[in-house]
């Protein structure tokens, strides 16, 4: 098929490799793409969970939305298929597996490196608010290391075009900023929540409002309960960038085109991402 028309791909197109990963709805495999040699990651979703879940829509949602993003700091979604009991994501593969696992084995990450990821974060949310789509997940289980140790954010699952927002509960509430925890409007600033959010885990190893019980952690949110431990010893820039972007009210949340020229950031951050 030539560039332009939808290739209608089948699973006898690849050869399938090792599992790379299980989620809630599939798992995901590596796979070469027969004709063209070409390294991908398969990600399988089992038709009967996404109707039973009634989450179809966010899935062509995600498609739609990922066939338009073209990012360095973006896992690619070249294209989708599906057979009688299953939906098949062709995934751009990211070598370096998943970030989490990563921030498991290091505990937390220096500042270069937290700055380095954020930066890159930044850029590719930038590019996405550009294109009035919001993520709406970012945490550290939807970010993927790319063969060169570049950040790459994945799992659209989640995202929308900014003129519709509703959505559903699910998952951790931790990244969640207090708009969305007390369900009312949100926009794209809810990115720049989860990005504090996730530069604090980067810092110290474990988000700021983590509690035992579900209710501490939404009153901790709500009321923006933010401590930072006296270990490991973090710069006070570092902390000033996180206390610009966890501020409840979204509209005085710092923007992202601010965040890069922030000192820690320009300070730290690798400029290759
Ligand atoms: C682990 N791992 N290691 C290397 C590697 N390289 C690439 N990818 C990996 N893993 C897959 C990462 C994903 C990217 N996009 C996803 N998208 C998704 O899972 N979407 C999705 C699922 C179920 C339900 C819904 C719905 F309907 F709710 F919207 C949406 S998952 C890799």
């Amino acid at each position: 098929a030539s560039a332009g028309e939808k290739k209608r791909w089948t699973l006898s197109d690849f050869d399938i490799g090792k599992p790379l990963g299980r989620g809630k709805f599939g798992h995901v495999y590596l796979a070469r793409e027969k004709r063209s040699n070409h390294i991908v990651a398969l990600k399988v979703l089992f038709k009967s969970q996404l109707q039973q879940s009634q989450v179809e829509h966010q899935l062509r949602r995600e498609v739609e939305i990922q066939s338009h993003l073209r990012h360095p700091n973006i896992l690619r979604l070249y294209g989708y298929f599906y057979d009688q009991k299953r939906v098949y994501l062709i995934l751009e593969y990211a070598a370096k597996c998943e970030l989490y696992k990563e921030l498991q084995k290091c505990k937390y990450f220096s500042e270069r490196r937290a700055a380095t990821y954020v930066a890159s974060l930044a850029r590719a949310l930038i590019f996405c608010h550009g294109k009035h789509v919001i993520h709406r997940d970012i945490k550290p289980e939807n970010l993927l290391i790319g063969a060169q140790g570049e950040l790459k954010i994945a799992d659209f699952g989640w995202s929308v075009h900014t003129f519709n927002r509703r959505r559903t509960m699910c998952g951790t509430l931790d990244y969640l900023p207090p708009e969305m925890v007390e369900s009312v409007e949100h926009d794209a600033s809810v990115d720049i929540w989860s990005l504090g959010v996730l530069c604090y885990e980067f810092l110290y190893g474990v988000p700021p409002f983590e509690a035992k019980e579900h209710s501490d952690t939404y009153r901790r949110i709500v009321q923006v309960d933010l401590k930072f431990p006296t270990k490991p010893i973090v710069s006070s820039a570092a902390k000033d960038l996180i206390s610009q972007m966890l501020v409840k009210d979204s509209s005085q949340r710092l923007p992202l085109h601010k965040l890069l020229e922030h000192p820690w950031i320009v300070q730290n951050a690798d400029p290759s991402g």
